[in-house]
């Protein structure tokens, strides 16, 4: 908290913080033993620097060490200089909080720089990070959304939108001021609904024209000015397949980046089983269908953890998203009530 309000110590944090790379909003990954995790960097004010101490010693051991030991010890300040940039504009990174031993972590753009030139340096890649969420552990999947909200919410809040004039933002980047209105901005999400509607032993998912090959979700949609959950979530339904919901039961929610930072309020629903014809809005929708227990038992298990694999027919979000949450624990009921019913 102190370090989001206060610019001096925010500042500081900065010099012994670690860094979420991104370039043009895709975050750095690395490739481990046990696959890919987000990779953030030190910035050089961390004196035990690794970089630093082998770098008169030899390049080659140096490359070494920081592959198979420390991976994340590289020094920010030295890359951003190596391809050319001022090293100084580490201190344009925002502030994402502090992890769990009190480290403090941010988030910083690079998208005009050299993208091969720097994933060369940190010796990993940028990923879109819609593919990232497949393939980075789940636990990091919040940060790294965090991390690319945060940055494109500065990058299209740069100008008052009552004079025109440049904004300022804090050190922390939680706020933004227009010095000649007054006025402040802060990060904002739009609510959107999602929910996944049963009827009974089935459940209906569909899957917009922009959504990768196979790939289907729960219904969604942001709310009208004005409108309550429940409100958006029949409307929403009643829109885009034309059925009627009943018996909503709130799930969870979940920050979501896309398109520009959703707030994510899930539910489950049902519709009176013998009223489950679909009449989809094809200009919103390109398919929603039934899906039966089977179906979906297997599709939470073929999650494709890499995204350049064929994957299979069809397919789910991944785990972090809450579309698939809501399925699993459809999933979960189903397997209790068949259970109770004598069934597998
Ligand atoms: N985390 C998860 O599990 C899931 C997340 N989602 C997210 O939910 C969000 C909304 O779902 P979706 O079904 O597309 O929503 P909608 O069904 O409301 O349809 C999207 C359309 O609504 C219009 N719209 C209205 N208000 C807004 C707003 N505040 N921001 C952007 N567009 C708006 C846009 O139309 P126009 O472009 O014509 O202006 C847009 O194309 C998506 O961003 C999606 O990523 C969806 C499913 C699963
Ligand atoms: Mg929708």
């Amino acid at each position: 908290m102190r370090l989001k309000e206060d610019d001096e110590a925010c500042r500081e944090a900065l010099k012994s913080g670690k860094v979420l790379l991104y370039h043009k909003l895709s975050p750095l990954l690395r490739k481990t033993s046990s696959g890919y995790k987000l990779a953030s960097l030190k910035t050089s004010g961390f004196n035990t620097n690794p970089f630093k101490f082998f770098h008169f010693i030899n390049k080659r051991i140096l490359h070494i060490h920081l592959y198979n030991c420390i991976p994340i010890s590289l020094d920010l300040e030295q890359i951003l200089e190596k391809v050319g940039k001022d090293k100084h504009i580490v201190n344009e990174s925002f502030l994402l909080g502090c992890t769990d031993k009190d480290e403090p972590q941010f988030s910083l753009d690079v998208g005009d720089l050299d993208r091969s030139a720097l994933e060369q340096e940190c010796r990993g890649m940028f990923v879109d990070l819609r593919k990232a969420f497949f393939m980075i552990p789940g636990p990091e999947s919040p940060l790294a959304a965090k991390g690319q909200a945060l940055l494109r919410w500065h990058q299209t809040n740069c100008f008052c939108s009552a004079t025109g004039q440049p904004t300022v933002r804090n050190q922390s980047g939680s706020f933004r001021v227009c010095h000649s209105s007054g006025i402040t901005y802060y990060p904002k999400m739009a609510p959107v609904v999602i929910v996944l509607v049963s009827d009974g032993s089935r459940c209906l998912l569909a899957r917009q024209a922009m959504f990768p090959p196979g790939m289907y979700s729960a219904l969604s949609g942001f709310c009208d000015m004005g409108e309550s959950v429940e409100e958006a979530l029949h409307r929403e339904v009643a829109e885009e397949v034309g059925l009627e919901v009943e018996n909503l039961q709130y799930s969870g929610s979940q920050h979501w980046p896309f398109p520009q930072s959703s707030f994510m309020l899930a539910c489950h629903a049902t519709v009176n089983p013998d009223k489950t014809q679909v009449n989809i809005d094809k200009a919103e929708l390109e398919d929603a269908r039934w899906f039966t227990y089977e179906e979906i038992t297997e599709a939470l298990q073929n999650l494709p953890r890499d995204p350049r694999r064929e994957p299979p027919v069809f397919w789910v979000p991944p785990s972090y998203a809450i579309a698939n949450q809501l399925l699993q624990e459809w999933a979960n009921h189903q397997q209790l009530s068949r259970k109770l019913h004598g069934l597998k």
